[in-house]
């Protein structure tokens, strides 16, 4: 008899509002996620995500980083209180703090981000306002995993979104969030198969799918299935049916 896989170990660090972290806990309420929620964790200790984690009942933890004489302890005494709940995957879900080299490389392959631009495209902050300076007619978010580099780690999905005549930062930025939903959870969703892996070393690494490179990131579909980016349309990739 085929034994369900475990549900995915999920910690979340947030520093704000926490609609990432809500989409996730309502995808598994759902039945659409095989996951569950270790932890969430924050710089802030006023960061909604974190009452958000309270009311599910989901452990929550502030770690100040005031509380710290530098970034790097601040980040070890961070990750020791992660570590604690064994997470198999570590999301950063608007964690607004440039995480250290080593509490990162320790954990190569196990920490992912959603950014919200097509990266390499507009790293950093204000990525919205960063896109219509420059005129962009498409924007749209990003999940990569996390590396020493600033949002310059692989990246493994991407969603597409239209900059639309007269939009400001704030308004492309509900466009584009509305996106990140739906593509951080079928992200997720392809984590837990175990078919998406990182390879290589910190300095080279790269996503690889079903033990081959990705040559380019997995696109998100207006149906939110992933595909391969192909001239030609590519196989979708559909997660295992959950045990809803
Ligand atoms: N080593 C890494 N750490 C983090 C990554 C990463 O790819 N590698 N991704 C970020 C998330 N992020 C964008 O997606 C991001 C977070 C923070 C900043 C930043 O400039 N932070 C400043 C403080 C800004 C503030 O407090 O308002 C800082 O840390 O000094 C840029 C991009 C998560 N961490
Ligand atoms: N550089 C990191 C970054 O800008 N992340 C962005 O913060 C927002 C968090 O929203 P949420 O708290 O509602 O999930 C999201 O738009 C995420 O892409």
């Amino acid at each position: 008899m085929r034994v369900a896989p475990a549900p995915l170990r999920l910690a979340v660090l947030a520093s704000g509002r926490g609609s990432n972290l809500q989409a996730i806990a309502d995808a598994i309420a759902a039945g659409d996620l095989a996951a569950e929620l270790v932890g969430v964790f924050s710089d802030k200790p006023g960061a909604f995500a974190l009452e958000r984690a309270r009311r599910l009942g989901v452990h929550a933890l502030a770690v100040r980083p005031r509380d710290f004489a530098s970034r790097p302890a601040h980040d070890e005494h961070l990750f020791s209180q992660i570590d604690a709940v064994c997470p198999d995957v570590i999301v950063c879900a608007g964690y607004m703090r440039l995480l250290s080299e080593p509490v990162v490389t320790a954990r190569q392959g196990r920490i992912i981000n959603i950014h919200p631009s097509l990266l390499p495209a507009f790293k950093g902050l204000h990525t919205h306002q960063q896109a219509l300076d420059a005129g962009a007619g498409v924007h749209g978010a990003s999940v990569h995993y996390v590396t020493p580099e600033l949002d310059g780690g692989p990246v493994v999905t991407q969603v597409r979104v239209p900059v639309e005549p007269g939009d400001d930062a704030e308004r492309l930025a509900q466009r584009v969030l509305a996106q990140e939903h739906p593509l951080l959870l079928a992200t997720l969703r392809l984590l837990a198969t175990g078919r998406v892996q990182l390879a290589g070393s910190a300095h080279g690494s790269r996503v690889e799918l079903d033990g081959q490179p990705l040559s380019a990131p997995l696109q998100l579909g207006p149906d939110n299935v992933l595909a391969e980016f192909s001239a030609s349309p590519a196989p979708a990739i559909h997660p295992p049916p959950t045990n809803r």
